[in-house]
């Protein structure tokens, strides 16, 4: 599921209020009272402790200055400090009184693993020095570890023949100490020995998937691959035939699968290797191999790839080197980075590792004081683009604000319990109010019916209970999911704004790193509430104006700021209000400059389509599938470029394309606009675009019929119609909603819509987030995409017509029938303009001169009809009848031929 959340167990109704205590049971404590010496000496007892504990406080106090950094270093240097007297008495039996209390405490706790103590000690100690941003994954190692020498010193325990504390303490130190005797002892009594070791293996083998942080399957997965390479590379050494790597399938996601064949490898090989040379020499495959998978692979190659890169394929030591490598051995021969991804050096000096990057970067000179300093550091090493240039940091998530303390319950809810209740007595409905939850917005609560009572009886009421609670914006949901009960949500009277800093900070945003990761906000169980863009993989965001829809765009932009580099996430912001967004532009996570110019946006979008397909191109040359997989393998250096090749390959990060306002760029070019989204929606998740699009108004000559069945997540804040919330969520519900971030999410793959309040992030903390952003790196802004919004120039004698010019060319062009009448009655359009629009066909060479009342000819295929759309728009370098669809490197750089 797309979106994950975190919930709290319902509020209970609230009680009848307790009685105090009696008068008798007063006198009967006075009785209990102990005398008066005893009382003076609690009492000094008192002002002692409370001395001893504000003396604690304030080296708490002066504890909580030192700097983070600082603070790990010292528990680094600890458990260095205790590794080393534990190994000086364990290991070179340290004659002193201080060695003797620590075998005390080690051997006493931890039996004879106390020996490996030091170790362990040294590894976290080491860690802690090496790695001190990743909290998270430090404090899993530790928890995986403790769990770990528990289960062990349980086993040790037991097979030491399980000595009791009547045995003496060296009974239990010799053996798995306290902690063995602890989880030994009963486990062993509750299940027997040789049961309670097979469960304590089990627990073992649970400690260190949680040390290596990783789950069963994957473990699984990882030792078939190693089982598997080893297998691979034994086979290898007494083949001598031509090595041609596993075979990779090279289809688009939607393509029927391409079956292994049942024939032997050396067979298989041989075969590939005629097929590839056939390909190679311009011949087509024999008859028989038409079918064959190796046919299919070896003349898509050839076709595709300059011919000189099969030189390497069939060099045996190429593809050697290849399958070692566990990778496609088709690779792009050319120095052709499809991407620039790395960003600009960044304004600080490159420190020399993490830890002073944690003191340097909010310190150095010249910065902003009043940014906090920054603690998450993206290492060099996990990103290629980056292996060479300055780490980015990312910011702290201090620099969000927090928000109010959740209310579970207030007076307000009690009083809207009492008349709900008032309600169901005064029309005689058998239903009890069983309990609520308090979300920030609105607050469910629910009511349970009496036996044979029709829910009906509670909906009908639906005005009556509107009316009791003053409020219009009442929402019954029946059942609520997963619950026999009726759910009545009503607005909260003293409603909580969700701090976009506490969703980012919560337990559930922690646990998700995916970069592509939002915050949301919050559910109505006041659960936080983190979606991924990645999975969606679309986003439709609607709401009448000022529901909150670009308080939505502007968190999401910033968690994404927050969370993710320019590596990881890429993104294309569209404006044509041209207010909402200006605030980011100049980010490094910019691919184009903010765009704002709706006609420049749709050309944006077709831009985006060809990067998509440019992406693909890459994936399926390496024998990737998606994008995901191409980086990860990226990463552990198993792509490299053939011999010969000067390509530095990198990882593609995320394109998020966000579209501020859909129906500013569906009123300059509605059909453009709609068949490039489409394009986009079908086929871009694997190649890690995604789009957010974001309008006010979902009406359907917007949201059309096709943006619809492909963008299948949706985000509806309040709606003006009931009309407008069926276009966005196919269902009633947006126009109950009650504005400024109230919305119902409904996720890609669910059937009913989930209600939350958005998170909210203010001006200031964009600004905050955007600082830091730009003095990690500046933009490296892709050429492409502004030149070809640039170069459009429309020519003067089409003038307003553009938009019909096209759809006339390209009913000629795709009919391939020149007629004047055709347009007049397909465009329903007068004679007159049909008639213009002809000319200005011919003028451009589309069709020949008129023959009469014969139909004019046409000068270009359908082929060609992209290209000759494109010199119409505007477009420079496109001539007309210019295929596009072939596209070769050039100077680094993916050009059109
Ligand atoms: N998540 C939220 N939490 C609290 N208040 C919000 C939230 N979202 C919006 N608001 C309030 O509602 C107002 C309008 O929101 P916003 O500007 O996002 O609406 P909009 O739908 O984008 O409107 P428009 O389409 O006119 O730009 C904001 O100024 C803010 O006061």
């Amino acid at each position: 599921m797309a979106q994950t959340r975190q919930s709290r167990p319902s509020t209970k109704a609230p009680p009848s209020a307790r009685r105090g205590s009696s008068s008798s049971s007063r006198a009967s404590q006075a009785k209990r009272r102990p005398p008066a010496l005893l009382r003076g000496v609690a009492a000094v007892g008192r002002g002692t402790a409370n001395a001893v504990g504000s003396g604690v406080r304030g080296i708490g106090h002066g504890a909580r200055d030192v700097p983070p950094a600082v603070r790990r270093d010292g528990m680094a240097i600890t458990l260095l400090i205790m590794a080393i007297l534990i190994a000086a008495r364990e290991w070179f039996q340290l004659p002193s009184w201080a060695g003797t209390a620590i075998h005390f405490v080690g051997a006493g706790l931890f039996g004879i693993l106390a020996y490996g103590l030091p170790i362990v000690l040294l590894v976290i100690a080491v860690r802690l020095m090496r790695a001190p941003q990743e909290e998270n994954t430090n404090h899993r190692i530790t928890l995986g570890a403790l769990m770990l020498a528990i289960t062990v010193d349980g086993i040790i325990h037991i097979g030491h023949g399980r000595p009791s504390p009547s045995d003496g303490l060296e009974g239990i130190q010799d053996a798995g100490g306290i902690l063995g005797f602890g989880i030994g002892t009963p486990l062993a009594a509750l299940v027997t020995a040789p049961l309670a070791i097979v469960v304590l293996v089990l627990l073992a083998l649970l400690s260190i998937l949680i040390i290596a942080g990783i789950s069963m399957r994957e473990a699984a997965a990882w030792i078939a691959e190693v089982s598997h390479k080893v297998r691979h590379d034994d086979a290898r050494e007494d083949d001598d035939a031509l090595d041609l790597p596993e075979h990779r399938t090279l289809e688009r996601p939607g393509d029927p699968k391409v079956k292994e064949p049942k024939e032997p490898k050396h067979k298989r090989r041989g075969r590939a290797k005629r097929l590839i040379e056939r390909a190679l020499h311009g011949d087509p495959p024999p008859e028989d191999a038409l079918d064959s998978y190796e046919a299919d692979e070896a003349f898509a190659q050839a076709a595709t790839v300059d011919h000189s890169e099969f030189d390497a394929i069939i060099d045996p030591e190429a593809s050697r080197r290849a399958v070692t490598e566990q990778i496609s051995p088709y690779e792009v021969a050319e120095d052709v980075p499809p991407w620039d991804p790395a960003p600009a050096p960044a304004a600080a000096p490159a420190p020399d590792d993490a830890a002073t990057q944690l003191i340097e970067v909010p310190g150095a000179e010249g910065e902003d004081p009043h940014l906090p300093p920054a603690t998450h550091i993206v290492p060099a090493g996990e990103q290629g683009e980056l292996e060479n240039s300055n780490p980015y940091v990312l910011p702290a998530l201090d620099i969000l604000a927090k928000g109010a303390p959740h209310k579970e319950r207030s007076a307000a809810n009690d009083r809207v319990v009492a008349s709900l209740r008032d309600v169901l007595e005064q029309f005689g409905v058998d239903a009890e109010v069983t309990g609520f939850t308090r979300g920030p917005t609105v607050t469910r609560y629910e009511v349970e019916l009496g036996a044979g009572v029709k829910v009906e009886k509670i909906t009908q009421l639906s005005k009556n209970i509107a009316y009791a609670v003053a409020s219009a914006d009442v929402r019954i949901l029946s059942p609520i999911p997963g619950k026999s009960a009726i759910g009545i949500e009503i607005p909260n009277v003293d409603r909580e704004t969700v701090a976009l800093g506490d969703v980012l900070r919560s337990p559930v945003a922690a646990r998700n790193d995916h970069p592509m990761a939002i915050g949301i906000g919050k559910d109505v169980e006041g659960g936080y509430v983190m979606a991924n863009l990645a999975k969606m993989p679309h986003l439709l965001v609607a709401g009448a104006t000022g529901a909150g829809k670009s308080s939505f765009v502007n968190s999401m932009i910033t968690s994404i700021l927050m969370r993710a580099t320019p590596n990881e996430v890429r993104m294309v912001l569209v404006d044509p209000k041209r207010v909402e967004l200006t605030i980011y532009e100049g980010i490094p996570h910019l691919i184009t400059p903010i765009i704002t110019d709706p006609k420049k946006a749709a050309q944006a979008l077709e831009w985006v389509v060809k990067e998509m397909d440019m992406r693909y191109d890459d994936l399926a040359l390496f024998g990737f599938k998606h994008i995901d997989d191409f980086n990860k393998a990226v990463r552990a250096g198993k792509v490299k470029p053939l011999p010969g090749s000067e390509r530095k390959i990198k990882t593609y990060p995320y394109l998020l394309v966000i579209v501020d306002e859909l129906a500013d760029l569906m009123m300059v070019a509605p059909r453009d606009v709609d068949e490039s989204i489409q394009r986009i929606t079908q086929l871009a998740r694997a190649a890690g675009i995604h789009l957010v699009l974001a309008t006010q108004r979902p009406s359907v000559d917007i949201i059309t019929g096709t943006i619809k069945a492909n963008v299948p997540s949706r985000l509806a804040f309040a709606t003006s119609s009931l009309a407008d919330s069926r276009v966005v969520l196919d269902m009633p519900g947006a126009e109950k909603l009650i504005g400024q971030g109230d919305a119902l999410f409904l996720p890609m793959g669910e059937s009913k819509p989930m209600r939350a309040q958005g998170s909210w992030v203010s001006e200031s903390e964009i600004h905050a987030a955007v600082e830091h952003a730009k003095r990690q790196a500046d933009p490296d802004y892709r050429d492409d995409v502004v030149v070809a919004q640039q170069s459009a120039v429309i020519d003067a004698d089409i003038g307003d017509d553009l938009e019909d010019l096209l759809a006339a060319a390209e009913l000629v062009i795709t009919t391939q029938l020149g007629s004047t009448s055709m347009l007049q009655r397909k465009l329903k359009m007068g004679f007159a303009k049909a008639g213009r629009l002809m000319d200005l066909l011919e003028t451009r060479e589309i069709v020949g001169p008129s023959q009469g009342s014969k139909a004019r000819d046409v000068l270009v295929t359908p082929d060609e009809l992209a290209s000759t759309l494109a010199v119409l728009r505007g477009d420079s370098g496109a001539t007309v009848g210019t295929t596009t669809a072939h596209r070769e490197p050039e100077d680094g750089e993916w050009v059109e031929s």
